[in-house]
């Protein structure tokens, strides 16, 4: 069976960009695709705004039939009820989310989410209709210790408990040493490692959600480096930080295309 997943292009704006900034950069961001001729249906792209800007980007997006999808940054394991400062999957599918971003390492590392958090957010998600982009990775320690593969495999196996088949979902790859440190994976590394979890996929939910989900890599992403992930048959697209919040890197990163030569 032949397979057809669409790349998926995802900005992690992380705690950048306020709701007025936030407008101005969609503006634009949409102005140079456009300007580019870019083909929409080529790639999906979405962007995870902090959540004060969520209600205003949706506004935008829809007003001006952007053609990005939205994305959140975390979700409470909850619905409602006494959580000071959580947000209810519910209100985010009120607004038009189709992502929210779950076990994030910088989740893990600052508010000590353990997996069994990110596997109780990935069903209020899922209860949602939102479709998790669940990250995993492994620190530079832990690369020492165990290689690259074991802590991710691991972190995907309790984060697919309860999962079913049939579930939406996005897989993300990132190495926990290379966010933010300029020195990004090889893609042969990405390759090897996003392989694996498409195989944890398989075992769990099986070969045809396999197929279908997409499984991206994040850290250091860069317009420079994006075409050479994107070759690799199990990296299905990008979960960019630093180069999300930068229009012309991130447009450019969009149409990866483009610099392989094809
Ligand atoms: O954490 C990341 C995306 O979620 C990656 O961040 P950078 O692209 O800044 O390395």
């Amino acid at each position: 069976m032949a397979v057809t997943r669409t790349p998926l292009i995802a900005g992690n704006w992380k705690m950048n960009l306020d709701h007025l900034q936030a407008v101005a950069f969609v503006q634009k961001l949409h102005w140079t695709l456009k300007d580019a001729k870019h083909d929409d249906d080529s790639v999906e792209v979405a962007v995870f705004p902090p959540f004060t800007d969520l209600r205003t980007v949706q506004t935008l997006l829809d007003a001006d039939k952007i053609p990005f999808a939205l994305g959140a940054q975390d979700v409470s394991a909850h619905d409602a009820g006494a959580y000071t400062g959580e947000i209810s999957g519910a209100f985010l599918a009120k607004l038009d989310n189709r992502y929210v971003i779950i076990g994030h390492s910088e989740r893990r590392q600052y508010h000590a989410e353990t997996d069994e958090v990110v596997a109780a957010k990935v069903q209020a998600a899922l209860r949602h209709g939102l479709a998790p982009v669940i990250c995993v990775g492994e620190t530079s320690e832990d690369l020492e210790k165990y290689g690259a593969s074991a802590v991710p495999v691991g972190q995907l196996e309790v984060a697919l408990e309860g999962v079913t088949a049939d579930a939406d979902i996005v897989v993300a790859y990132e190495p926990v040493w290379a966010i933010g440190s300029g020195q990004a994976a090889t893609p042969e590394q990405a390759q090897d490692v996003c392989a694996k979890l498409r195989a944890v996929v398989a075992e769990r939910l099986g070969e045809d959600a396999a197929a279908r989900t997409r499984v991206l890599y994040g850290g250091s992403v860069k317009a420079a480096n994006i075409a050479s992930f994107m070759r690799e048959p199990d990296v299905d697209g990008a979960l960019v930080g630093g180069a999300s919040l930068v229009v012309d890197e991130f447009a450019a990163i969009i149409r990866y295309q483009k610099h392989v030569g094809v």
